[in-house]
């Protein structure tokens, strides 16, 4: 966050004071009242009907010590001149933002302290909506015990909670929860996506995301900690055949998956690298009966990789099992000079020295247990810092790495650039074999040319896409037969596809400090 600090900072040197505040504080206060319209407040045992306005509603502002309190209580003074009754909890009152605190009292506002605990309770109860400005940016480690019993009390009340920035709790940078943290509907943020808010598991208690311009963005540096491409940028990025094109300049993709004991991994990687824009696909392995039979459009081969025939790309590892065969089919593909994916079985024992050696880009796809392996931890490790899990796996490995699950994030091995978080998907996606399909995908954008880190982020966002658009509940069959609806979603082409017409020539990033 010393990045939004001093963007913040050089931005208020130059602005009368209380400008940015009071600009967040506007924001807020408009996403308040959208959300009480719509939500239309909550029935409750002495006013049984709903009151669809704002005029009324009930608002309850948990308020800490900093500026994030602050936004808060001057968003409540907006909104009780607008007619809500407004009540504010002070965590200390005697270190709340004094001038915040009083355009809330001077519109009539009331004041509470959590030791005032029957009317805290009552209050909670019958709120429509819960402001949460007990810490924002400036937060460190878990919440105070206080802060952290406030934060209890408003999930049992179970009222709709509106976080000021953050949610309190999360960690702004990493998107580490450690202990009790706010949960929201909605996260009202200010200047630039704070990277927690994009990576579980701060992701899921941020809830929806809307983002206030405060005026930051020309502060902001040109490369950010973390961003996102958007639809219009991945269409950018996909392969598109020219009258020029043959299948070979297309890119051939080969898959060296599957054994006896689980063909199913090279169907379902097949089905991923045939929908990926590749010119063809070869498969090499023990599996190839099983892949003609789904799609004979396959070149299969039963050797190994050697023997295969040229590839611009190479797939290895799913469904190899455990024998170490395996461990040899990955040295074999890891000695070609094309770009690899290593994925599942494949990720088992290997080297980051022989992977440094590589001058072809490589690509690990690890889910959070194979990343637990390769850096000597713990999947509960993984998943509560995933920013800094695939960081350290692509440096320590030399290789763009795709950490899947709840959040995707893509990191390169150049450390300058941003990791990437992936937009779309669903939890629906973890069915079996979805991660095959995935890798075959992955392996067919590499084969046509796109560097790795486009490649892979190419690929979790189009596989995100197809896991919501395959039908309830999708299994990974399905979620590769939706391929092609991803695709044209993703590039306009579809129906109803809304706001991904206009693609930009270059990805641009969406910044994040
Ligand atoms: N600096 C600026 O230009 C702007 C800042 N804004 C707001 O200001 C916030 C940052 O304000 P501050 O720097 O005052 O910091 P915060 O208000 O985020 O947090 C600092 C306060 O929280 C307490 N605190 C820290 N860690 C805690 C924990 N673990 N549990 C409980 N309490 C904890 C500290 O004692 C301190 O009083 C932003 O998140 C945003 O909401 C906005 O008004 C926009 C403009
Ligand atoms: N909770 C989740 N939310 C969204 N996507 C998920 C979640 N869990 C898993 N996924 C996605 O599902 C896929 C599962 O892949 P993987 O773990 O390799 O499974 P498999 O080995 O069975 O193919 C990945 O794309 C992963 O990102
Ligand atoms: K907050």
């Amino acid at each position: 966050m010393e990045t939004v600090r001093a963007a913040e900072s050089a931005l208020m040197a130059r602005l009368p004071e209380g400008t940015l505040m009071t600009r967040a504080a506007a924001g807020l206060a408009a996403a308040c009242a959208t959300l009480l319209a719509s939500a239309a407040g909550r029935p409750t045992r002495d006013r049984p009907t709903r009151t669809a306005r704002l005029y009324g509603a009930r608002v309850a502002l948990l308020v800490g010590s900093g500026d994030n309190g602050g936004d808060a209580l001057y968003a409540g003074a907006r909104l009780a001149r607008r007619g809500a009754a407004v009540t504010a909890v002070l965590l200390s009152p005697e270190r709340a933002h004094p001038a915040g605190l009083a355009a809330l009292v001077r519109v009539g506002g009331r004041v509470l302290t959590p030791a005032d605990t029957s009317s805290v309770s009552s209050l909670l109860r019958s709120a429509d909506l819960v402001v949460d400005g007990i810490v924002g940016i400036g937060g460190r480690g878990g919440l105070r015990p206080d802060a952290a019993h406030l934060a209890q009390r408003v999930a049992d009340a179970g009222a709709p909670v509106v976080a000021v920035d953050l949610p309190s709790g999360v960690d702004p940078d990493s998107g580490e929860v450690n202990g009790p943290a706010v949960r929201a509907a909605l996260t009202v943020t200010f200047g630039t996506l704070k990277p927690g808010l994009l990576v579980d598991p701060a992701r899921t208690h941020a809830g929806e995301v809307h983002l206030v311009d405060i005026g930051l963005t020309p502060q902001l540096p040109a490369v950010p900690e973390l961003a996102a491409l958007e639809s219009a940028d991945v269409a950018a990025l996909l392969p598109r055949p020219s009258a020029e094109s043959d299948k070979y300049r297309r890119g051939v993709v080969g898959i060296a998956a599957g054994s006896a004991r689980y063909p199913g991994a090279a169907v379902l990687c097949v089905a991923g690298a045939l929908h990926g824009g590749a010119g063809a696909v070869r498969y090499a392995g023990p599996a190839g009966d099983h892949v003609l039979a789904r799609y004979p459009e396959t070149l299969v081969s039963s050797g190994s990789p050697h023997h295969a025939g040229r590839v611009q790309s190479w797939v290895v590892g799913p469904g190899l099992g455990e024998e170490p065969a395996a461990r040899e089919l990955v040295a074999e593909v890891l000695a070609t000079e094309v770009p690899v994916l290593v994925d599942a079985d494949g990720l088992r024992g290997l080297d980051p020295d022989r992977l440094r050696t590589r001058e072809a880009p490589t690509l690990l796809t690890p889910h959070a247990g194979e990343a637990a392996a390769l850096l000597g931890t713990t999947r509960e490790r993984v998943e509560s810092a995933r920013l800094a899990a695939v960081r350290e796996l692509s440096q320590r490995y030399g290789a763009t790495v795709l950490l899947k699950g709840s959040t995707t994030l893509i990191a390169d091995p150049d450390p300058r650039g941003p990791v990437r978080a992936n937009p779309t998907g669903t939890p629906w996606l973890a069915t079996a074999g979805s991660g095959d399909v995935l890798s075959g995908l992955a392996g067919s954008l590499l084969a046509s040319g796109l560097p790795a880190l486009d490649a892979a982020s190419a690929a979790a966002h189009l596989h995100g896409l197809a896991g919501s658009l395959a039908p309830t509940p999708p299994s990974a069959t399905t979620v590769a037969a939706a391929l092609p609806q991803a695709w044209a979603r993703v590039t306009g082409t579809g129906t109803g596809t809304g706001t991904h017409g206009t693609a930009s020539p270059s990805p641009s990033a969406f910044p994040l400090p």
